[in-house]
């Protein structure tokens, strides 16, 4: 396969579209089969566990999340922070609480964080947002024993970026003890010029200031390799010459979307190994 510089647009586009690169569905059911997926299991888990809805972790409209809460007296609870992806202008908080249900099984709590997509939020915006939702959790929840992140595809960025941040800027240095980040993306550069960044409006000044390369406590990290596999192995390299724990999985027989609507299932090898993350296996 060519370098990324080296693409015309149109193979540009469509290798940034994993929709076209699904063997199960066409690219248009595949989407439609994700959002409805991801949206009966958020229904599920907000009918079995308990929650708490819309609690807001800034100023804006957008700036809220919701909680999964298990029924367990104990002390030692760990709590893990999802992204959703959606290319940063799809999806929303309404569809992430989807793989609550297995966790709160185990006494985790689930937290789903709502951010402005774009067109309505920027790049520089949504980072800032799941920076600060971060850190209202920890102030909210700071009796919790292990904080985690987990994100998928635009997520997964934002996982890192959080990750990445440096909160000298910020009145708390949350503790993470691990980021769990599947099917991410997480060199902005080649999407500048793709039909990704027409609701983005990314400049070059922007993209490299988001580029997550700096990183203190990722000790899972997961991808799936299918097509951009260069560039996705560029970033596990770059981590693991900072000394970290970082664990590549290579997930046999999914896609981009599969892999994270399987989270619902208790059973799921990525799901056992989020709970083995947390030490919850
Ligand atoms: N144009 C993108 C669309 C996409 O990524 C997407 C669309 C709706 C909901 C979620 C999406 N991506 C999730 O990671 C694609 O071809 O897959």
């Amino acid at each position: 396969m060519s370098h990324w510089t080296e693409m015309k647009k149109d193979e540009l586009d469509r290798q940034y579209s994993p929709s076209r690169w699904s063997h199960r569905m066409s690219a248009d059911d595949v989407i439609k089969a994700h959002v409805k997926a991801l949206k009966e299991g958020t229904d599920q888990a907000r009918g079995l566990a308990q929650t708490l809805l819309n609690v807001p972790y800034g100023d804006g409209d957008g700036e809220k999340l919701d909680v999964y809460i298990p029924s367990t007296n104990s002390l030692d609870v760990h709590l893990v922070i999802y992204l959703h992806g959606g290319y940063w202008q799809f999806l929303s908080k309404e569809e992430s609480g989807f793989m609550a249900v297995p966790l709160v099984d185990k006494g985790v709590v689930v937290v789903a964080v709502g951010y402005d997509i774009a067109p309505k939020g920027n790049m520089d915006l949504m980072v800032s947002q799941v920076r600060r939702s971060v850190v209202s959790v920890v102030q909210q929840y700071s009796h919790i024993s292990g904080l985690y992140l987990c994100g998928h595809s635009a997520g997964a960025h934002l996982a890192a970026m959080v990750l990445s941040t440096d909160w000298s800027q910020y009145t708390i240095t949350p503790q993470i003890k691990g980021a769990f980040l599947v099917s991410g993306i997480y060199d902005l550069l080649p999407i500048l010029s793709t039909y990704v960044n027409e609701p983005l409006k990314m400049t070059e000044y922007v993209s490299p200031a988001c580029k997550p390369c700096r990183n203190q406590c990722l000790l899972f990290c997961v991808y799936v390799l299918y097509i951009y596999i260069n560039l996705f192995l560029l970033p596990l390299k770059t981590l693991e010459a900072t000394g970290l724990h970082v664990t590549m999985e290579d997930v046999a027989n999914t896609d981009h979307f599969s892999i994270i609507e399987q989270l619902v299932d208790g059973e799921y090898h990525l799901t056992k190994l989020l709970l083995k993350m947390m030490g919850k296996s």
